[in-house]
């Protein structure tokens, strides 16, 4: 996997748009240059059913059009069915061993929060792990308390040739923080996503971590 690609990593389902139209947003980040996309459709709001699948192949086909990374996550089976670029899971989720496996050839991503989590995605095959909530999120209900930087920046030391993304309350304001710290990129989900300006604000952030 080329790291790069995590440089601006957009994670976003249709709950995060507030009242904007969720391909409308999509598209915006993709023209302002976002390097890879998650399809992240869950909790209050989210799409279900044959709804979910045509939603999903429409952020995927934007993807295509634009020569984006679409990445699934949670959801192996949809993966496999659009053929998606790769799946992110965390430790609640498919077993990324089983993951590895089922998807041969693609993108696995896996979310960790401790030292031996990291070993057990590299022995797994991740191409990358993502690392947080660095700072507060509210898009994520389940997350956990914000760890800062100390972590991320033990893991990039220890393990230089590991592609690894920084997740969790990140914005304009503390996005370089991040980079200095190490990590490939930023994942982002409302900073971009509820942004009043969203290719504006891409591009302002693609300055900053490139
Ligand atoms: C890039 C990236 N990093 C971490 C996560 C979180 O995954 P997980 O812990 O499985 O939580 P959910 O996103 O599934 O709620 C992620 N999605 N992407
Ligand atoms: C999806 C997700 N995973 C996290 C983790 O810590 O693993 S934090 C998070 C939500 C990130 O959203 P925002 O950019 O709006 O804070
Ligand atoms: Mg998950």
């Amino acid at each position: 996997m080329n790291r790069n690609i995590l440089n601006l990593y957009f994670i976003m389902g249709s709950q995060n748009c507030g009242n904007a139209d969720p391909l409308h947003v999509l598209e915006s980040a993709l023209k302002g240059g976002i390097s890879c996309f998650q399809f992240r459709e869950k909790g209050e709001g989210a799409r279900q059913g044959e709804d979910y699948i045509k939603y999903a192949r429409s952020c995927q086909n934007l993807c295509k059009k634009y020569g984006v990374p679409f990445i699934v996550n949670d959801d192996v089976r949809l993966a496999e069915e659009l053929q998606a670029d790769g799946v992110h899971v965390g430790q609640d989720d498919e077993l990324a061993q089983h993951v590895r496996v089922r998807m041969p050839g693609k993108i696995l991503g896996v979310s960790v929060h401790t030292s031996e989590e990291v070993v057990s995605a590299i022995q797994a095959g991740a191409d990358y792990i993502g690392v947080g909530p660095i700072y507060e999120t509210k898009s994520k209900a389940d997350a956990k308390p914000a760890a800062g930087l100390s972590f991320l920046t033990k893991i990039v030391t220890e393990y230089p040739e590991l592609p690894i993304v920084g997740i969790g309350g990140i914005t304009i304001e503390n996005a370089k923080r991040v980079i200095e710290a190490g990590a490939d990129g930023v994942s982002i989900i409302s900073a971009i996503s509820q942004a009043e300006d969203v290719q504006g604000t891409v591009k302002q952030l693609l300055n900053i971590v490139k």
